[in-house]
């Protein structure tokens, strides 16, 4: 077995235990419920996909990762509220209380998780995300300061890149198969078939082609990441455009996923047999679908984050059915993600 077989492996198997947690939550609530319950999904999602990414960046010390990241939640809150607020340049280095609280929480941050790189040391080796992380550390020619900056700032990453974008990719794909009970039937079928009353492995979640293509159309039209961007390092021309040194180029992915010139004149419509034949197959060129970018700076954790929507969607599928409650209210927003304005409120029974 190869190094990047057993890591799948530990991966499928963590999700598979935080895709259980979830539904069984479910389960209590609707039998709470007698049977039925009206569920706002966004926090479920967003605790699902908290608990994987623990498990993965911080393996044992899983406890202490929560800790972290309910943090680095707290201060992506807190940031996004700043940027919103000022908008003056220069200033999130004046000493007003908001950047106060965010500078207390960088501190109490850096802190644990310096806690937990020493405990980590002391315990010797984990296969996790921090143990790869401190590795590359290890065979870099930094100073002490550096490495620890090094550190704390990829675990930070890690969190803030696949924290928020897999949850709301989760919402947005349950809340279009409950506004299209078809296809839910359709994924359900093939859940159902394939996974025979178990949880959905590796190799069962490769066989699900339905879901897949679900997957795909959902993160066409709702992309968690709105902007890709670039930054020009040397003077360049696009056709009669030209980009000075320096300056950034946003491309807006939202706007390249629903161009009828690339999709056709259905476009905004859900319609996941659009992707019958894959990427090539839905539109006129592959490099025009860019749910988790392009190139070689591309989402690192993309097979990871499918490999969760996967099991988790097919788990929920094969034990609820659901459709929209009268409580939704359809209204997307930018954000540090394009979110569920309002959240995503779903009705669910029990199978
Ligand atoms: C559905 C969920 C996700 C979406 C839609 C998504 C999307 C993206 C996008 C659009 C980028 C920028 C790529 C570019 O500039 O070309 C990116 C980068 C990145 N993502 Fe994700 N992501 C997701 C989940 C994850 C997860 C689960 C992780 C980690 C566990 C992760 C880690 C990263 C990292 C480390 C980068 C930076 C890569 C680099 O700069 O070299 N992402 N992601």
């Amino acid at each position: 077995m190869t190094i990047c077989m057993i890591y799948r492996e530990w991966l499928v198997g963590l999700v598979q235990e935080s895709t259980v947690t979830m539904v069984n939550s479910w389960k209590s609530i609707i039998e709470a419920g007698g049977g039925i319950a009206d569920i706002k999904i966004d926090q479920h999602m967003r605790s699902f996909s908290g608990d994987v990414i623990s498990r993965a960046c911080f393996g044992s010390n899983y406890s202490k990762g929560e800790e972290i990241f309910k943090r680095l939640r707290a201060l992506q809150e807190a940031a996004s509220k700043r940027v919103l607020a000022t908008g003056i340049p220069g200033a999130r280095h004046l000493p007003t209380k908001s950047n106060r609280e965010a500078w207390a929480l960088e501190k109490e941050i850096k802190t644990l998780i310096l806690q937990v790189v020493k405990e980590r040391t002391e315990a010797g080796y984990e296969k996790d995300l921090l143990q790869m992380v401190l590795e590359g550390a290890k065979s870099s020619d930094l100073s002490r300061d550096d490495i620890d900056r090094f550190i704390v700032d990829n675990c930070k990453n890690i969190y803030l890149a696949g924290y928020e974008t897999t949850a709301v990719s989760a919402t947005w794909c349950l809340m279009l198969l409950a506004a299209n009970p078809d296809w839910q039937e359709r994924i359900r079928a093939e859940a159902v078939e394939i996974c025979r009353g178990q949880i959905p492995d590796a190799d069962m979640i490769r066989k699900m082609k339905q879901l897949t293509m679900a997957i795909n159309e959902s993160l066409r039209l709702y992309p968690p990441v709105s902007v890709v961007s670039r930054e020009a390092l040397k003077d360049m021309k696009f056709g009669d455009i030209k980009i000075p040194q320096g300056v950034n180029v946003w491309t807006l992915v939202t706007t390249l996923h629903t161009d009828p010139e690339i999709w056709g004149p259905d476009s905004y419509k859900f319609n996941p047999d659009r992707f019958a034949n894959g990427i090539t197959g839905a539109c006129k060129l592959p490099h025009l679908y860019v749910p988790f970018g392009v190139g070689p700076r591309v989402c690192l954790g993309q097979n990871l984050a499918l490999v969760e929507l996967k099991i988790l969607i097919s788990m929920i599928l094969a034990n609820f059915s659901f459709s929209i409650s009268p409580r939704y209210k359809h209204s997307p927003a930018l954000h540090l993600v394009i979110e569920p304005g309002n959240g995503v409120d779903l009705l669910v029974k029990k199978l």
